[in-house]
């Protein structure tokens, strides 16, 4: 290019720009090759710009729609040329768009990339995406020439330079000396290192295109290219006695067809040997003059992408290499998809489409964190030209807004807009069929593919129990998909639990407490006897879990029991029921002077204390009734209540209270304590009924911690521990400890020295809780007792909108300072 005029204006790089720049040159040499694959998505990018601006303004012309590259050997080194006829910039644009990042996590990118090794920033990349400054991967110097199309605001665009050199902190932007080249668009030139010589061999631009950018573009990517061959010379004049030569032997030619000709015709084997021996004429041949040869240079444009696009191919005849890189290109993914799967369908609404989605190797951690969907799920085409991918938040319910998918619609008007679509009732249907696919799509793993079953529910098993929460008609679809540990199996479904239930089990028997280890919950005291008889019980350790057992209420006729309330059923209690009465009966009778006294004494915990059927080992455990807490969802409410976002909750204090202490008759401990009580009620003394109340209270704590609760003052509770513990080692229960502590110094009389004020912000006056705090704190919000009211999806993942946390302390803040300055006033 021309040395730049007199309008020339330096500018210089943001300071983020210098550092990527930086990290790009001294880190990624090994990475060089991805140069190509940002600059080409960076032309598509602009392409789908200028189509789209050109629907709505018809002064714009959409045509040619296209990329070019172009290798140019030279002295001095040789330049990578690529050309997209898209949007263009004009000198502001280039300036901003390519002078300064915009890009989110750019600073947590630099972070990272600057404190690792060098060999270790590769991995960052495919995350990060270096667009247009991967330009200086392979060229030391870059010019950038760009024309907007002609607008009624700018009628008549000049086309300028971006030029920059990769160790220098600005750069120039100039109007182009060579004045409109391109037409529209932009032109990147890359003036090649010295050591990046063999980007201008076209077999390897090739590779590279099919490799990372066949699918990342639908529009053609033309490679000029330059054959030199040697063929005869159509310019050469021959001589005379070389003209009757040639006269000749095309005679002779001309002659050889018409046998030939005979042959075709007539397949007679005697003809065909007359042929081979006119073919063998020797001398005559020898009679025809050489033309002299000449090396001739064809240039030709070549398209790199001519495969029609991939969902509109028969999937038979498309690889699992060409759907992850076409995955890996769409979507800006750096790893392969988890499943994937292609059809045809028609929207129920008379529009036929293709489509293709996809199953993300993993869910980032903003679709826990926020309550909105991800709203680019779904890339919509009409007749394979890109529209959006942006369908607004009803494209996808929030649960399966991590879905990635390319719709191409066959009959769809080409400028429909995206609130158009919104209003039609194509996106709906389209959502529901995606929606049904996918269900298919997992069903079918999950029978067929375990091992991938359980890698996808790794990540999307809470996001499918999500969408099974939410109801509508695919409830039961999704939650025959989810997956739990019992106590006695890893990773079961219900079909799986009902399958192998026992002759007479009604109930299927699950116990839940979020965030514990399946292992935990297996030795809870509420699965001993269900697991010493052998029966199943399902862990539930998911937030979602219990509120889905609650709605789902049975499974193919089987009732869900929390194994911590009261109503299990074993299923074969009426095998003798008179022996079971009697049993007891007679259980009831000898333990009565028990069970009264200790009625008396847990009264303020629970409503009444009753022989257990489901204890084996343990002397008691706390039951919760059918609509009480059970301990999940008590601690759950138990941070809301206290925050007094309820208030004094008599809802609260009535589902806590709704507890029953179970003892376990053929445990050593309660016959001792009947012993005793009998005993204490047939000789009245103090210091033994005192003692026994000091047991009963250790108990009863004891029998809440151990089902899972909190014990409801544990100074009194350790108080109470130490005197049975100076009991039984014999110490006196009014030793005190030897008093040996160093009193602090008297008061300090000097003064401190004024420090400077110090300006106070909010994060260091209040530090807002953490995300994870926040989630743990708000969590417990559910609406109600499950079991009793539907709880929505929606209403549970507003918890999380960090959002209207944040603003409503922000309003706090502000009424604070209006309060302090009126009473300043
Ligand atoms: N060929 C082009 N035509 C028009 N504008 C372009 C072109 N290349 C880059 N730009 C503009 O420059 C901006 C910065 O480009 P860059 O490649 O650095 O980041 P990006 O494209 O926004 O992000 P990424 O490449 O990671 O997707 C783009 O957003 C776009 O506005």
């Amino acid at each position: 290019q021309d040395a730049p005029g007199a309008t020339t204006q330096k500018h210089e790089f943001q300071s983020d720009v210098a550092r990527l720049r930086n990290i790009v040159i001294n880190s990624l040499y090994s990475h060089r090759d991805v140069f190509l694959r940002e600059l080409i998505s960076n032309a598509n990018d602009a392409l789908e710009k200028l189509r789209i601006t050109s629907l709505t303004d018809k002064t714009v012309l959409n045509d040619p729609l296209n990329i070019t590259i172009k290798l140019i050997p030279d002295e001095h080194g040789g330049r990578v040329v690529i050309t997209d006829y898209g949007i263009g910039m004009g000198p502001e644009e280039l300036s901003t768009n390519l002078g300064t990042l915009a890009k989110s996590g750019t600073s947590d990118f630099l972070k990272k990339a600057e404190g690792d090794a060098p060999g270790d920033t590769s991995s960052l990349i495919g995350q990060f995406g270096l667009g247009f400054y991967s330009s200086f991967l392979v060229s030391d110097k870059v010019y950038v020439a760009s024309i907007p199309h002609p607008s009624k605001a700018n009628p008549n665009p000049t086309q300028h330079v971006f030029s920059s050199v990769s160790d220098e902190a600005s750069f120039e932007i100039y109007p182009d000396p060579r004045g409109n080249t391109i037409g529209r668009g932009t032109e990147i030139t890359l003036v090649l290192k010295e050591d990046a010589k063999d980007y201008l061999d076209e077999a390897k631009i090739r590779a590279l295109v099919e490799k990372h950018s066949a699918f990342s573009t639908s529009y053609p990517i033309y490679l000029f290219t330059r054959k030199t061959e040697e063929i005869p010379d159509p310019d050469y004049v021959p001589t005379e006695e070389e003209q009757i030569e040639f006269t000749d032997a095309e005679e002779e030619e001309e002659s050889k067809d018409e046998v030939n000709i005979k042959v075709d015709v007539d397949e007679d084997e005697a003809v065909v040997e007359d042929v081979t021996e006119t073919k063998e004429a020797p001398e005559e041949e020898k009679k025809k003059p050489v033309i002299p040869l000449k090396n001739v240079t064809t240039e030709e444009w070549v398209q790199l992408n001519d495969q029609p696009p991939l969902w509109t191919r028969d999937s038979k005849n498309v690889t699992q290499e060409e759907y992850d890189l076409f995955y890996r290109a769409t979507f800006k993914d750096h790893n392969n998809p988890l499943a994937l799967h292609q059809f045809k369908g028609d929207s129920g609404s008379g529009e036929s489409f293709k489509a293709l989605f996809f199953i993300p190797p993993a869910l980032g951690p903003e679709f826990w964190q926020s309550p909105k969907p991800d709203t680019k799920g779904i890339r919509l085409m009409v007749k394979r030209v890109f529209i959006t991918d942006d369908l607004g938040d009803d494209a996808l319910p929030k649960w399966v807004s991590w879905l990635r998918a390319v719709v191409d619609a066959d009959d769809l008007p080409l400028n429909v807009s995206r609130e158009t679509l919104q209003s039609t009732r194509f996106l709906r249907q389209i959502k529901q069929v995606l929606i049904r696919r996918l269900i298919s799509l997992l069903t079918r793993i999950a029978e067929e593919e375990p091992e991938k079953f359980k890698k996808i529910t790794e990540t999307y098993g809470p996001a499918l129990k999500l969408g099974a929460m939410e109801g509508g008609k695919d409830q039961k679809k999704l939650a025959a998909l989810a997956r739990w540990d019992t106590n006695t199996r890893k990773f079961i479904g219900l079909e799986e639990y009902v399958a192998s239930r026992k002759k007479g089990q009604t109930q299927i028997f699950y116990l839940a407490a979020v965030g514990k280890k399946p292992e935990e919950l297996s030795g809870s005291v509420f699965v001993e006897k269900l697991h010493a008889r052998g029966y199943e019980v399902l862990l539930l350790t998911d937030p979602m879990d219990e509120i889905l057992v609650a709605q789902l209420k049975s499974w193919k006729g089987l009732t869900f029991q929390d194994a911590a309330k009261k109503g299990l059923k074993f299923g074969d209690e009426d095998t003798n029921p008179e022996d079971e009465k009697a049993e007891e009966a007679r259980l009831e009778e000898k333990f009565k002077p028990l069970l009264t006294w200790l009625k008396e004494e847990a009264k303020d915990t629970v409503l009444d204390v009753v022989i257990s059927n489901r204890l084996v080992t343990s002397p008691c455990a706390i039951v919760s009734d059918t609509y009480g807490y059970s301990a999940n969802m008590e601690k759950l409410m138990a941070s809301q209540v206290s925050k007094g976002v309820r208030g004094t909750d008599f809802m609260h204090d009535w589902a806590k209270k709704q507890k029953f202490l179970e003892i376990n008759p053929r445990s050593p401990l309660i016959e001792g304590l009947l012993t005793r009580v009998i005993e204490m009620n047939d000789d009245k003394d103090e210091e033994d009924e005192r003692e026994l109340k000091e047991a009963a209270s250790i108990l009863i704590d004891g029998a809440l911690v151990r089902s899972g609760f909190e014990v409801p003052d544990s100074n009194l509770f350790f108080t109470r521990m130490d005197r049975v513990l100076r009991r039984s080692l014999g110490v006196s229960q009014s030793a005190k400890a030897s008093d040996s502590v160093k009193p602090a110094p008297p008061v300090e009389d000097t003064p401190l020295p004024e420090s400077p004020a110090k300006e106070v912000s909010l994060d260091e006056d209040e530090k807002l809780p953490t995300e994870s705090e926040e989630a743990e704190a708000l969590f417990g919000d559910f609406p109600d007792i499950p079991g009793k009211v539907r709880i929505d999806a929606d209403d549970f993942l507003k918890q999380y909108d960090r959002s209207e946390y944040v603003q409503k302390r922000e309003a706090e803040e502000e009424a604070k300072q209006k309060e302090h300055e009126h009473d300043e006033l």
